[in-house]
C-alpha cells in the first residue's frame, strides 16, 4: 500500500515536500464545504464542470458528485486492499480539520474508489481524495476544498468555464480482440458449461475484453456526458481510469440503513423495438427459468453477505425487470437495517467493508464462490483489473456508495489512444455460448456508443 499526497497547487509554500503520505504527514486534510449555487442544465451539468482529463465522478439522474485534482491518493493491492485503502483513510481523516455547511451525504471529506476484481490481480484498487468536489442532491448544490495544510475555502472561481480544458471528440475508433478472440470465447463458455452440468460448481461469470483505439487521446468526459445523459437510470463513474454506466448498485450506506441493487439475468433490447415488443420481451425474462436461476444466486450470495451486517432486512421474493435501453436485467433491491455495532471493531461497518463483504456477489463471480473464482482464473484468460470490482464513494462517515464496475473500460495509463472495454455474462447449466457471447455484445453497446462508434 502506498499513500501519496500529490503536489500542491500554485500558492504552495516554497519548501514543503510534495509527496508525503498524509498518514505520517504533519500537515492535516482541510476540508471545507459551502452551499453552491449550480443551474440545472440537465442530466450532464455535473460532467459539465470537470476541468480537465482526469476526472472522478459518481453521477446518476444528475445527482451524485464529480471532483478533481488529488489532495490524497492511496494504491492498493492484494487480499487486504480494502481494509488497507479503509485504514489509510481513516488514518486522513482522525487528523483532517473539517468545516461542512451543507451536511448531506456526499459533503465534507469524500474519497472516490475502485477496486480489483480478483485478490491476485496487478491493479489492486485507488482511494482518491480531490482536491474540488462538487455535489448535487435534489435541489441542493455545494462545494467541498480539499487541501493539506493549506486552508484554501471554497470558491465559484474553481468552476470558470474558462479554466476548463475543451472536450474533445475520440475520433474514429478501431477495435482488436482483446484478451480472447469474440470467436474462441463461446468455447470457454461452453468448457464452463460442461462444469457445471457435471456437479463441479452452479453458476460462474464469464467475461471478455475488446481493445478499443481512438484516433485522438480519448478524454473521458467525453465518454461521461454520453453516458450520464443516454443512460440515466445508471451510475456513471470515473475513478483513476476506470470508467463505464453501472446498473448495479452492490452497496448504499446511509444512515444507518443499506441498500443493493442486485442484477443478474439478461435479455437484449433491439434498436427501434417497439415499447409493445420490449414489454413482451420482459415478460419472457420474467418467466425464464435459466435467467431466474440466475438472478437466485445473485440474491443469495448478496442476502448471505449482508445478513450479518443488519437487525433487519428485506429480500424480495420475485425480481422486477430492470429497462436499460440496450438489454433488460432482472432486478432485486435488497435493503436492511445495519447493526450500528456490526463492524469488525464493534462500530458501525463503513460502506467500504460492507462493499468488501459484498464481493464478489454471484452477479461477477458465481456459486460457490470460490469454486467460481477458481474457474474464472483458470479458464477466462485475462486479468480483469478493476472491471466489476467495486467502485464508488465513501464520506468521512463511513456512508457512501459503491458500485459494481460493468458496462465500463479501462483507459490505458500508457498510452491515451486505448481502452479496454469489458463485458461478462452469468452462465449456468442451461446457457448456450451463442447465446452469450450475444448478450455480451449488448453489454458492450454502451460504452461502444459512448466512445463514438456507430452502432
Ligand atoms: C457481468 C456483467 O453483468 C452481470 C450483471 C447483470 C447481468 C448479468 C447477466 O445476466 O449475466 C451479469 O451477472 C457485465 O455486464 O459485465
Amino acid at each position: 500500500m502506498s499513500a501519496t499526497a500529490l503536489p500542491q497547487p500554485a500558492g504552495h509554500p516554497a519548501g514543503r515536500p510534495d509527496a508525503t503520505a498524509p498518514g505520517l504527514d504533519a500537515r492535516p486534510l482541510v476540508v471545507r464545504t459551502a452551499a453552491l449555487d449550480l443551474p440545472d442544465d440537465g442530466l450532464a451539468t455535473l460532467m459539465g464542470l470537470l476541468p480537465d482529463a482526469r476526472p472522478l465522478a459518481w453521477v446518476r439522474r444528475g445527482d451524485g458528485i464529480v471532483g478533481w485534482g488529488e489532495a490524497l491518493r492511496v494504491t492498493v493491492r492484494g487480499r487486504r486492499r480494502f481494509a488497507d485503502a479503509a485504514a489509510a483513510w481513516q488514518s486522513a481523516l482522525e487528523r483532517a480539520v473539517v468545516r461542512d455547511d451543507v451536511r448531506l451525504p456526499g459533503t465534507g471529506p469524500v474519497a472516490f474508489g475502485s477496486f480489483a476484481f480478483d485478490d491476485a490481480s496487478q491493479d489492486g484498487g485507488v482511494l482518491v481524495a480531490p482536491r474540488v468536489v462538487v455535489g448535487r442532491r435534489g435541489g441542493q448544490a455545494w462545494i467541498t476544498t480539499i487541501s493539506q495544510g493549506l486552508d484554501a475555502a471554497p470558491t465559484t472561481a474553481l468552476l470558470d468555464p474558462s479554466a476548463r480544458t475543451p472536450i474533445t471528440s475520440p475520433g474514429a475508433v478501431v477495435e482488436a480482440d482483446g484478451a480472447i478472440a469474440a470467436a474462441d470465447w463461446p468455447g470457454i463458455v461452453a468448457d464452463a458449461v460442461g462444469r457445471i452440468q457435471a456437479g463441479d460448481l452452479d453458476k460462474v461469470v464469464l467475461a471478455r475484453d475488446v481493445v478499443a483505439t481512438t484516433q485522438a487521446p480519448l478524454d473521458p468526459r467525453w465518454v461521461l456526458r454520453r453516458l450520464a445523459i443516454a443512460y440515466e437510470a445508471t451510475w456513471t463513474f470515473s475513478v483513476a481510469g476506470m470508467l463505464g454506466a453501472t446498473p448495479e448498485l452492490l452497496v448504499r450506506s446511509e444512515k444507518g440503513l443499506v441498500a443493493s441493487r442486485v442484477l443478474a439475468g439478461t435479455i437484449r433490447r433491439e434498436r427501434g423495438m417497439t415499447e409493445d415488443d420490449a414489454l413482451l420481451r420482459a415478460a419472457q425474462l420474467a418467466r425464464s427459468s435459466k435467467d431466474l436461476e440466475e438472478h437466485e444466486h445473485a440474491v443469495v450470495s448478496v442476502a448471505r453477505a449482508l445478513e450479518p451486517f443488519c437487525t433487519s432486512m428485506n429480500v424480495p421474493e420475485q425480481p422486477f425487470v430492470l429497462h436499460l435501453p440496450n438489454v433488460m436485467h432482472l432486478a432485486s433491491d435488497v435493503t436492511g437495517v445495519l447493526d450500528r455495532a456490526g463492524g469488525a471493531d464493534g462500530r458501525t461497518p463503513s460502506s467500504l467493508a460492507l462493499a468488501a463483504a459484498l464481493h464478489p456477489s454471484a452477479a461477477v463471480c458465481g456459486t460457490p464462490t470460490t469454486r467460481a473464482r477458481d474457474l474464472i482464473r483458470e479458464i477466462e484468460g485475462m486479468d480483469r483489473g478493476r472491471y466489476a470490482g467495486p467502485v464508488g464513494w465513501m464520506g468521512a462517515d463511513g456512508d457512501g456508495e459503491w458500485g459494481i464496475a460493468l458496462r465500463s473500460a479501462r483507459l490505458d495509463d500508457a498510452d491515451p489512444r486505448r481502452v479496454r472495454l469489458f463485458a461478462g455474462c452469468g452462465v449456468v447449466a442451461a446457457s448456450d455460448p451463442a447465446s452469450e457471447l450475444a448478450e455480451s455484445e449488448a453489454k458492450l453497446v454502451p460504452m461502444r456508443w459512448a466512445l463514438g462508434e456507430r452502432r
